[in-house]
């Protein structure tokens, strides 16, 4: 049944919210106190709301004068305001390097700055071959995963990456390594070894992450462990992929922790071989920076280093979701280049010659400007780099080929793009369920701003939409990880599609009855207050010291990041990332305006049917499974996990509340939903 969105409080409520869009970012209402709009909203429920999970309950046939389909942007779309301010330099050695995509291989339909799609990278990635060719030089297209979670494409089909798959494999990688997020699910994982990896051969390169095989009942490597090969040009290529020590994985893989990787006979073989080697590219699903404790990458460096110190080895991380390049040593340099179909990472070398190596192009391509920074000053050391952030945009791809909007496009890049529309209109990708009236975000503003989303629209969301029924009366805690919510929620239309952007995980509500108020009340600062709660995180410590530092459990890699000075994008095309890293602040290869990033709590708690200027004795306890060992922990030895149930059905998870909250709050202006101003 659908909601009745035509209640009349509903709808005296809607000049606040509206007031909110046009303050954006920093409207007034930001004192609108959590809980006020909490108990608003669920005080106007219907009963009815309480769909148990069921999507048709919420589907668009239901509704059908309400939804429209959002056409496609690209291909031949209008493009970023903004383009590249110089060209790149090229070396001998050039790599483009993808990152931590989550999907997102339409581009992002509301943001025209990171607009193309997977179609127009197929492109852009052919024609920088053949210039590379052209040049006579080498070009290495790299990807270092997390290829699901945070978008229909992905997630929408019932196991994730189904149908975004066969599109991501429109590109010709040279080298590709696995993901966090391909190995949550054991469904995924078997996936990634039974199809991917079999596809991909040895430029799947998996050097610590095995599979159950489920046919000789071993673990064993997903990919290669590693990867010898000679690029066009003569260069003789060592390469390892690593993950970094993610703990979080379902038992249909195994991680080996990077120490114990290097303690791998393998693995010692590898870089003791005779065989010559002109570079290694160390590549994986792991941050470059050193001083993110998550990384792995150095230990394995240092690894390499005992039997080669002076070999060039390059750097190709991912995971943080940020731009970022460092320098190792006078030999070493990695370059990170962010995530969800953002940014393009560009790296390249010069500095090979017949006394170091088998290099047999071009060694100073004419025509373009060359690489010349060493990796640090005075480096001892023949090798000069450049590194740049590229935007996600048409203008970007049509700059960097030097070719024109009409002549740009090749038949294969169409075809790819024909297909990213085909598959999101089989998944309905485009159907409207509502008119967001502003936009959210998730750090722009301040956690408690009224315009930041969580008190925004997940705060409401889950209090309206995350309700049993027969408890419905009942005062309750609902809380949730930040992380799990991925991405902004722009003005405009709210897709199927926006569902999975915003909250994409299979995360089911369980939840305990009738725990003491007062013993419940501790859990939520006690989450905020201890290790960042995210179950891969789990052994990450955090690099601050929690007697003095008042922060802690406010700390994200959000901070991390701002620790060395990368500004996210968030809103308008012309904002964007402002990023310095060890070259200096020259890195993005289109200028932007910078955004605030403010920290976030690692946790959120809604409360419902609080009454006011009284607390409850007794309340439901609701929380996602992803978080079930913390919150046990956090209530202490009475509580055990026969004590926990699913709170609706089993089968309702985190995708399935922000599309009915959408069709329950959002009905105004459907007809005619107005984006963002860009
Ligand atoms: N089932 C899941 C899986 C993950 N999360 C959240 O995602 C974070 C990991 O994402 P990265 O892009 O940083 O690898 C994880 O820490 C959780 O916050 C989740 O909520 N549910």
């Amino acid at each position: 049944m659908s909601p009745d969105v035509s209640h009349p409080s509903l709808s005296s409520r809607r000049p606040e919210i509206i007031l909110a869009s046009i303050g954006f970012p920093r409207a007034d209402l930001a004192q609108m106190k959590t809980l006020a709009i909490v108990n608003g909203l669920a005080a106007l429920l219907p009963s009815a709301l309480a769909c148990g999970g069921d999507h048709s309950c919420y589907g668009p046939t239901n509704t059908v004068e309400h939804v429209r389909h959002v056409k496609r942007i690209q291909p031949g779309a209008p493009n970023a305001a903004y383009g590249p301010k110089a060209p790149l330099e090229w070396g001998q050695l050039n790599f483009l390097h993808t990152t931590d995509t989550h999907g997102w291989l339409e581009g992002h339909l509301k943001e025209q700055n990171y607009g193309a799609d997977w179609g127009d990278f197929v492109t852009f990635s052919r024609r920088m071959k053949q210039t590379a060719g052209n040049m006579g030089v080498d070009l290495l297209l790299i990807d270092t995963g997390d290829l699901h979670d945070g978008n229909g494409l992905s997630d929408a089909t019932t196991i994730d990456g189904t149908d975004s798959m066969p599109i991501f494999d429109g590109i010709d990688y040279d080298l590709l390594t696995i993901g966090n997020h391909e190995l949550y699910i054991s469904e995924v994982a078997y996936e990634m070894f039974n199809t991917w990896a079999r596809k991909w051969g040895d430029r799947y390169v998996t050097s610590n992450v095995k599979a159950f095989n489920q046919t000789s009942g071993q673990y064993e490597y997903i990919g290669a462990t590693h990867r010898y090969f000679t690029t066009p040009k003569g260069l003789r290529v060592m390469a390892f992929g690593v993950l970094f020590d993610f703990t979080g994985n379902s038992n249909a893989s195994q991680v080996l922790k990077a120490a114990e990787m290097v303690q791998e006979e393998w693995f010692k073989d590898a870089v003791e071989t005779c065989d010559p080697i002109d570079v290694f590219v160390l590549f994986g699903h792991n941050p470059v920076r050193q001083t993110d404790s998550s990384s792995t990458f150095k230990l394995v460096f240092d690894e390499i280093r005992k039997v080669h110190p002076t070999t060039p080895i390059q750097i190709l991380g991912g995971h943080s979701h940020i731009r970022d390049f460092a320098v190792y040593d006078d030999n070493s340099v990695g370059i990170e280049s962010g995530r969800y179909c953002e940014t393009l990472g560009w790296m390249s070398m010069t500095g090979f010659d017949a006394s170091n190596s088998n290099f047999r192009g071009v060694k100073n391509p004419h025509g373009v400007p060359n690489p010349k920074r060493p990796a640090r000053p005075g480096a001892k050391s023949p090798f000069v780099y450049s590194r740049r952030y590229l935007d996600w945009n048409r203008q970007t791809f049509i700059y960097h080929t030097k070719q024109t909007e009409a002549a740009f496009d090749y038949g294969s890049g169409l075809r790819v793009s024909a297909e990213v529309s085909k598959v999101r209109d089989e998944l309905k990708l485009g159907d409207v369920y509502g008119c967001a009236p502003q936009t959210w975000c998730i750090s722009c503003v301040p956690f408690n701003d009224s315009s930041n989303i969580f008190p925004g629209v997940v705060f409401p969301a889950v209090s309206a939409i995350v309700v049993n029924k027969t408890r419905e009366d009942k005062s309750r805690l609902i809380i949730g990880n930040t992380g799990a919510i991925r991405f902004d929620l722009h003005q405009g239309p709210f897709t199927y599609d926006d569902n999975f952007i915003v909250s994409p995980f299979r995360d089911s509500f369980l939840y305990i009855p009738d725990v003491p108020y007062d013993l419940a009340k501790t859990v939520l600062p006690k989450l905020n207050s201890g290790p960042i709660a995210k179950r891969d995180l789990a052994t990450m410590p955090i690099p601050r010291d929690s007697c003095t530092d008042p922060t802690l459990g406010y700390l994200t890699r959000r901070e991390m990041r701002q620790s060395h000075g990368v500004v996210r994008r968030q809103e308008v095309v012309t904002s964007g990332y402002v990023t310095t890293d060890d070259f200096g602040s020259d890195g993005d290869d289109t200028v932007h305006t910078g955004i605030e990033d403010y920290p976030l709590p690692g946790y959120f708690q809604a409360e419902v049917n609080f009454s006011e200027g009284s607390d409850p004795d007794v309340v439901d306890l609701i929380f996602v499974d992803f978080i079930e060992s913390l919150i046990l922990a956090d209530l202490g030895g009475n509580y055990t996990s026969d004590m926990v149930s699913c709170y609706i059905d089993c089968d309702f998870t985190s995708q399935d509340f922000m599309l009915p909250y959408a069709k329950l709050a959002w009905q105004d202006n459907i007809d005619n939903c107005p984006l963002a101003q860009a």
